[in-house]
Order: structure tokens, then C-alpha cells, then sequence
């Protein structure tokens, strides 16, 4: 029987390119095992074909213009910027770059969406943040939905002694908010939808997505189907 043609791309790649390949010091990689043999076994999230609420442009758009009018409010004076981890690490690396103001770094971790799509215990660990006592600061957080992780951060940080607390966000949600207060610099207002991607996450993943998506029934589906059932933490 004939040699197929895979075979032969087989046989000529092992025995004539590989050792050369060896020779040059390349690792010894069987070929062509390291193609993947069911491309929906990755769950990269281009392929995920979730709906883009913002795309890059957009959010590089967003971010510059937010940054654009932190300058206008702080002009030349020392700034200490508070992120709020996990997601909004995305939106610090951006926004920082074009602040133009003496900046210090600190961050803080708050959690309240542990697993699903919905708000549940709000656990905050303030633990390893610099010293913001008598400083002007900036608490900055990826999304605004109920308010309350924004809320209880805020009075945390005048309890620490900060002279001044003010907030930007990237998302503010079009939606009842179970609080008083609201951020003072906002890049977008979105629709009540459950978000993912630049640092927002679902059961920890998608942080990278670099644009925005909507995550719905079909994407979550999709994901469990993928990565196992939903995560009860
Ligand atoms: O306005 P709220 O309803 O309080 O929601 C906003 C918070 O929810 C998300 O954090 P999450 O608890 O998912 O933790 P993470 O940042 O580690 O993803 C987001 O990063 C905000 O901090
Ligand atoms: N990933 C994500 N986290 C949130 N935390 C509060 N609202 C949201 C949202 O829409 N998406």
C-alpha cells in the first residue's frame, strides 16, 4: 500500500530534520504530537466567541480619557493610587502609566464574587497596603455593581488616616446600587450584564481577555463543559 502522505512528512521529518534539529541543541520534540489533537479541548478565549461589550480600542480609549481628567483633578500633587485585587490589576498597569503626578502604589484585596455571578460575603485583606496615612488617595477598582466593596473600602481608608479617599473605576453598572455612595471618576457606564475580561473574572479565568466581554448562558455552558462544574467556595 502506498505511503500516505502524513506518513511521509512523518518519516522525512524524523529522520532527516529532527536530527539536525539535535545537532543545533533543539529539544527532542516527537512531531507531530504537539499538535493538538481536539482544538475544543482549549479553552483560549478568542475561541470563546463570547459578545465584546468594549474592544481594545475602546477600553485604550476609555482609560486615557479617565487618566485625562485624574491629571485635570490632581494636577502636580503626590498621589497614592489603592488597587483593588484581584481586577483591577489590568486597569492599574494602563492607568498609572498616564498619570503624570509623584505616584505611590499600594494595593488591597477584596472579595465578594467567589465562584458565580453573584455578590456574597465581602472579604477584604488590607494587609500588605503602604502606609496612607495623611495622603491623598486614589482607591481604584475595575467595576462598580453594587457599591459595596467600594463603600466599605472607602471608610477603611479614612479609618487609616488618609486626608483625602476619592475612587475611579473602569465600569459603573446601570443599575440599583445598594449604596449611598458612587465613584468620582468613571470611565463607562454599562448595562446590568455580568462582565468578563481586562482583570474581571469568572471562577478566577479570563482576567486576559484584553477586550470586554458579556458572559452569557452559552458562555457559561461552555466554560463548565470545559472546566467542570461550577465552583462552591
Ligand atoms: O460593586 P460590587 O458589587 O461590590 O462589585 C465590585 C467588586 O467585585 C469584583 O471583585 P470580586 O469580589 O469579584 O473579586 P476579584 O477582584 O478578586 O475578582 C470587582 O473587582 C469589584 O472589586
Ligand atoms: N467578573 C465580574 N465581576 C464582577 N463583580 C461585580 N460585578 C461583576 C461583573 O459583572 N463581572
Amino acid at each position: 500500500m502506498p505511503e500516505s502522505i502524513l506518513a511521509a512528512s512523518h518519516r522525512f521529518f524524523n529522520q532527516l530534520v529532527q536530527p539536525w534539529g539535535n545537532m543545533l541543541r533543539c529539544r527532542r520534540v516527537p512531531w507531530p504530537a504537539r499538535i493538538p489533537p481536539d482544538i475544543t479541548a482549549f479553552s483560549h478565549p478568542r475561541l470563546l466567541n463570547m459578545k465584546t461589550l468594549l474592544d481594545e480600542q475602546q477600553l485604550e480609549r476609555g482609560v486615557s480619557e479617565l487618566a485625562q481628567r485624574i491629571n485635570d483633578h490632581y494636577g502636580s500633587r503626590p498621589l497614592t493610587v489603592v488597587a483593588v485585587m484581584t481586577g483591577s490589576l489590568i486597569l492599574l498597569a494602563d492607568l498609572i502609566r498616564r498619570l503624570n503626578m509623584p505616584i505611590r502604589v499600594g494595593v488591597v484585596q477584596a472579595s465578594s464574587y467567589r465562584g458565580g455571578t453573584r455578590s456574597g460575603e465581602l472579604l477584604v485583606n488590607a494587609a500588605m497596603l503602604i502606609n496612607i496615612r495623611d495622603r491623598e488617595v486614589l482607591l481604584i477598582d475595575d467595576i462598580f455593581d453594587t457599591g459595596r466593596t467600594l463603600e466599605r473600602l472607602l471608610e477603611d481608608m479614612r479609618q487609616m488616616g488618609a486626608q483625602d479617599v476619592k475612587s475611579a473605576v473602569l465600569l459603573q453598572k446601570n443599575r440599583q446600587h445598594d449604596v449611598q455612595v458612587r465613584p468620582d471618576f468613571v470611565a463607562f457606564e454599562i448595562p446590568d450584564e455580568f462582565v468578563v475580561g481586562y482583570g474581571l473574572d469568572y471562577e478566577d479565568m479570563y482576567r486576559n481577555l484584553p477586550y470586554l466581554g458579556v458572559l452569557e448562558q452559552a458562555d457559561l455552558d461552555r466554560h463548565h463543559a470545559l472546566h467542570g462544574p461550577a465552583i462552591d467556595r
